[in-house]
């Protein structure tokens, strides 16, 4: 991260297209060429034109006319219509398309027909827009186009509402299949408002025939904030997550609330479409975006794969479309006027292409990336097998990466200092003949934490005693190395596997020498001693030091034992059984470990292409839906949320803000805080480890198994895919790291050594509204291994009584704050954290349950 400067960072490319309802231009090479001089990147073409739809509307409307009533036969089947004389659309003619195969289809994006109507609940209706559908599919394939933006279900059918988008879903696993090549983006809406579902002329919603369509009864349709996320959810869902179907998402002018926003932030959003009727106007007359709109562009822009922005009906084209251009008199993206610069004024410039002047300037003025993001460019949302330091010895670039973390030695200085100044404040008396502190740094790496203790000995000015081991030979050459030309031999390391490490040794004054025999105050065995291996005389060892010739070498306890041994989910990498391993080394009355203690934490996330990934996975691994993976979290969406004033209120003053110059960026534009819960936690030196069983060969570690059962209130409906994983450590004090979300900038803002874990599920659980999400996990061994164990059960609040049900269901779970460790302790009315009341008047019901996961094949060896 050195030498890095914000300014240089290039931020995201925007990739800026036009699209025009209805374009009747032949897309030849030089129309594109005219798109790429005007500044944008490319455009969208209809597949067909107004002479087809005007065929198919005539077709249609001949075959009505010679058409019977339906009359239902004597089981009530309206078979006249459904199953006899079906209507053919015959093949596309010349005049049908506009689109020719040639050396510009591949920069285009075709759009379908938005005037059939895939959900219609007249058969007749649904299954001629389906056959329109797919001849428009099988042209724009043979022509190759390679995307294609297909319009959203239609929602609203009189008193029906969402009935149909199984058939819509349907007919695009038949498209996915037609257009093997084609990526699909379905056009939808960020939410379900039936006054904008408006029917224009032409449309084959009108056609439906009366008998198919539920008479309305006064019946108001409301608007529903996750109405069109569910209608993706279902068509996705039956299109198995295919890889090639994305979301082509529309702004609306006014923005929903954040929880919606962040729904579509976790989806495959290839495409964003801004109407010209989303934008506002500054002062001077030139379009702009809201603040709030900025913002969801902005983290959209962030996301692994940034959408593409289509702009629509913003204009023509400069020299398309029949209007004329004016080369001189375009303002080219850099040059876009900032407010001030606008009210000054310059008449002479007509900015032809205003909102995509807008756009580039939006891309320019787009913050800097954090640490975190430039250091996980590339890994965002991208599954990766936790690390097995244990078995597995690292490479040196792997400790060259952990090493570029700005915050984690720099918090392991301060938490040394810290203890050692402490130490020395209390006079504790220490396990050093001369009063030295015996720090050890266990697992040492390529030494970075060795450098930090002889910083923070310094900087306390306290003296210590200092010992490396770290099991990896590899890294132990360059500690050797680093000790004779860095550490001028002030360090003794130790190549071994720390629990077999039978502690440092001292040299023991004479008259002291006399007294006693260390192995015999430590009550070890003499078989147990340990002898002095030539690595820890030759490098930095009391070399040459013997009972023959001076004053024995003792073996003696650690003051402070120093290890940086943590996984994404804290105990994921073993650090309690390696911990355990040299627990009795440590001093017994005044010894301390840093870290003191750590915990790990989770909450339910719906996380769409983290599911899809692992599906595919699973086909030459079918363990690959039973593994925990790092993960660098980025579009995923937090089921449970903490449902805080603060945050609805910015999502209501969100909403009601609508020009650019009065909104804050701060609190109204960031996505909901998620709930929190700590799993289990373990500390160091355990002083309860029990003892090994004179009949056993192993060590038992049935003290390390860790079991929870969590209930997480999920506010708005959604779909589960699985659990991410944070942890805490008290590293010494008030020295903290965290990568829990919720405590990560308060504890250790910038840390970038570990991103989170992902517990995924086979399939996922669909959650209501009002619903609860239950985990229960397990953090199992048995004396070889350690793996983890988990399930997730959805629960729905059901009125028990005809009262209850005029009440909205108040969440009692929903209101309170991220738990820390300590929070999880039993409360004093014996209730837990993370278990909630359920309201009066209703019970819960469970609506879904996954299966047992568990990780044994892909366990941690001890
Ligand atoms: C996550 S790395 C940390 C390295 C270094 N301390 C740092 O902070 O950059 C963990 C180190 O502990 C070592 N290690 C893990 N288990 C060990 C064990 N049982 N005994 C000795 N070393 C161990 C690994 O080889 C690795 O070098």
């Amino acid at each position: 991260m050195e030498g890095y400067s914000a300014s240089e960072d290039p931020g995201p490319t925007f990739c800026i297209g036009h699209h025009e309802t209805n374009r009747s231009v032949f897309v030849t090479p030089q129309v594109v060429r005219r798109v790429h001089e005007s500044n944008y990147d490319m455009m969208t073409v209809s597949i067909t034109t107004q002479h087809f739809h005007s065929r198919v509307l005539g077709l249609l409307s001949s075959y009505l006319s010679n058409l019977q009533s339906p009359t239902y036969d004597s089981i009530g089947t309206m078979a006249t219509t459904q199953n006899t004389r079906p209507l053919t659309i015959p093949p596309l003619s010349k005049l049908d398309s506009n689109l020719t195969p040639n050396d510009a289809t591949s920069q285009l994006v075709g759009v379908t027909s938005s005037w059939i109507d895939l959900c219609s609940p007249d058969p007749l209706i649904a299954d001629l827009s389906r056959q329109v559908l797919m001849l428009e599919v099988a042209y724009a394939a043979f022509c190759g186009i390679g995307y294609l933006l297909v319009p959203g279900p239609k929602l609203h059918h009189g008193s029906l509402h969402s009935e149909g988008v199984v058939y819509y879903a349907r007919a695009i696993q038949d498209a996915l299949n037609l257009g093997p090549y084609i990526q699909y983006h379905i056009w939808l809406p960020m939410l379900d408002n039936p006054e904008l579902e408006v029917d224009t002329m032409g449309d084959l919603a009108h056609l439906a025939r009366e008998e198919f369509l539920q008479s309305d009864d006064g019946f108001v349709p409301k608007v529903d904030l996750f109405g069109t996320w569910d209608a993706w959810d279902l068509i996705r869902k039956s299109c198995k997550y295919h890889t090639r179907l994305f979301v082509a998402l529309a702004m609306p002018k006014q923005l929903p609330p954040l929880y919606v926003q962040s729904r579509w932030h976790s989806e495959p959003v290839h495409l964003l479409t801004i109407d010209a009727s989303s934008f506002l106007k500054n002062q001077k007359g030139y379009p702009v975006l809201s603040k709030a709109h900025q913002a969801l562009i902005a983290k959209l822009m962030r996301l692994r794969t940034p959408p593409w922005i289509l702009l629509c009906n913003v204009g023509p084209i400069p020299g398309l479309d029949g209007s004329e251009e004016s080369e001189t008199s375009r303002l080219s993206g850099s040059d876009y006027p900032s407010l001030s610069q606008g009210a000054a004024g310059n008449k002479k410039h007509i900015d032809l292409t205003p909102h995509l002047s807008y756009i580039r300037n939006l891309q320019q003025r787009q913050p800097p990336r954090t640490p975190i993001e430039r250091f996980g460019t590339g890994y965002q949302d991208y599954l990766q097998a936790p690390l097995q330091p244990l078995t597995v010895n690292l490479e040196s670039i792997t400790y060259e990466v952990f090493e570029k973390d700005p915050i984690k030695y720099e918090w392991y200085e301060r938490a040394i200092t810290k203890a050692l100044k402490d130490w020395a404040e209390q006079k504790k008396p220490t396990s050093h003949p001369e009063g030295k502190v015996i720090l050890a740094v266990v697992g040492a790496g390529r030494g970075p934490l060795v450098n930090r203790a002889i910083k923070a000995s310094a900087e306390a000015g306290v003296e210590i005693d200092l010992w490396a081991v770290e099991k990896n030979q590899n890294a132990f050459v360059l500690l050797q190395r680093h000790n004779e030309t860095i550490w001028d031999g002030q360090v003794t390391l130790v190549q071994s596997d720390m629990r077999s490490w039978k502690g440092p040794r001292v040299r023991k004054p004479a008259a002291e020498e006399s007294q006693k025999n260390v192995g015999e105050s430590l009550g070890i065995e003499d078989s147990l001693l340990y002898t002095p291996t030539k690595e820890e005389n030759d490098f930095g060892g009391p070399t040459g030091l013997s009972n023959s010739n001076g004053p024995a070498l003792s073996y003696t306890h650690v003051d402070i034992v120093v290890s940086e041994l943590l996984g994404s989910f804290a105990d994921n990498e073993l650090s309690p059984e390696c911990l355990d391993g040299i627990n009795d080394l440590i001093n017994p009355v005044h010894g301390i470990s840093i870290p003191a203690s750590y915990s790990a934490h989770f909450t339910p996330i719906s996380a769409p292409k983290l599911h899809s990934d692992v599906m595919n996975q699973t086909v030459s691994n079918p363990a690959a839906p039973e593994t925990p993976y790092v993960v660098m979290l980025h579009a995923i969406d937090f089921l449970s949320t903490v449902d805080s004033p603060a945050n609805s209120e910015a999502a209501n003053q969100n909403a009601a803000n609508r020009s650019s110059g009065t909104t804050t960026i701060t609190a109204a534009t960031e996505f909901p805080t998620p709930f929190v819960q700590t799993a289990w936690s373990f500390s160091h030196p355990n002083r309860n480890i029990p003892a090994q069983p004179p009949s056993s060969s192993t060590i038992p570690n049935f003290h390390n198994v860790r079991q929870t059962r969590l209930s997480f209130p999920a506010q708005n409906r959604g779909a589960c895919h699985g659990l991410a994983g944070y942890f805490e450590t008290v590293l010494y004090g008030d020295v903290e790291l965290s990568t829990n979300p919720v405590t990560m900038d308060e504890k250790s803002a910038s840390m970038i050594s570990w991103f989170p874990i992902y517990f995924p599920l086979k399939t996922p659980l669909n959650v209501p509204d009002n619903g609860e999400i239950v985990a229960t996990m397990y953090r199992q061994t048995d004396d070889r291994k350690v793996w983890y164990e988990w399930m997730v059960e959805v629960f729905a609040l059901e009125p028990t009584s005809n009262s209850a049900r005029l009440t909205t269901p108040a969440m009692s779970g929903a209101h309170i704050g991220s738990p820390s460790a300590d929070s999880l302790k039993t409360k004093p009315n014996g209730q837990k954290q993370g278990h909630r009341s359920i309201p009066a008047g209703f019970r819960r019901v469970r609506v879904g349950l996954s299966d047992l996961h568990s990780s044994i094949k892909e366990g941690c060896l001890m």
